[in-house]
């Protein structure tokens, strides 16, 4: 059986050569988290790797609960095509922030319940610690239809992401911690979970 190719982000790089890496290993996006944290990145630092990067890769920010005019300088500042919203911010939020946006919410069923008033370009459903390496139960998803488009996040890594493509056919898959080694991004891992992806994307049964 074979699957639509399911785009990739890789989040939470930190330096420009790993952005390289990724993106010539395949990722459709890169993730730069702005949110306080072991991952996150100064303006200086996301700037330069948004720079670096060549065309046709979504350069993605993430942000929880920032203030509405922060988000849109940095997007500006750093040349940012999307940002990622993993806090609590509403749908007006979403709307009046002028930039186009991936709302992420948490995997149960009272947030799925209300995702459909997110007017965003695409939904992230994420365990509700993001960044933690942890899943959710991606059955809760079976059987619902999301009105955006829909990416799949929360502890994926290569030994996963094609159990989570095949269950889950998402629009596109997000990791962090599924590709990092004792806490650093790693390369081989990088590869191995696009190859993983692209693999099970495109496996003819029979
Ligand atoms: O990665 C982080 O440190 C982070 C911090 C704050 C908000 C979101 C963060 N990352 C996002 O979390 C998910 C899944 O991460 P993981 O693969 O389970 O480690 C992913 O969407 C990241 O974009």
């Amino acid at each position: 059986m074979s699957f639509p190719a399911v785009r990739i982000k890789i989040c939470g790089l930190q330096d420009i050569p790993t952005a390289l890496a990724a993106a010539r290993a395949g990722a459709d996006a890169i993730g730069l988290v702005f949110a306080p944290g072991r991952r996150q990145v100064t303006p200086q630092q996301a700037r330069a790797i948004c720079q670096a990067l060549p065309p046709l890769v979504s350069r993605v920010g993430v942000f929880v609960n920032t203030p509405m005019e922060e988000v849109r300088q940095l997007a500006h500042y750093c040349g940012l095509d999307l940002v990622q919203l993993h806090g609590q911010e509403s749908p007006e939020y979403c709307q009046q922030l002028g930039l186009r946006c991936i709302k992420a919410i948490p995997g149960d069923r009272s947030s799925l319940e209300r995702a459909a008033d997110y007017p965003v370009s695409a939904l992230l459903v994420d365990h509700v610690q993001p960044g933690s390496g942890q899943t959710f139960d991606w059955q809760i998803l079976m059987g619902v239809s999301l009105k955006q488009p829909l990416i799949l996040a929360g502890g994926l890594h290569p030994g996963n992401v094609g159990r989570a493509v095949a269950m889950v056919r998402p629009y596109a898959v997000d990791v962090s911690s599924g590709v990092e080694f004792r806490g650093k991004k790693d390369e081989t891992l990088i590869k191995a979970f696009i190859q993983r992806v692209r693999e099970v994307c495109y496996c003819v049964a029979g």
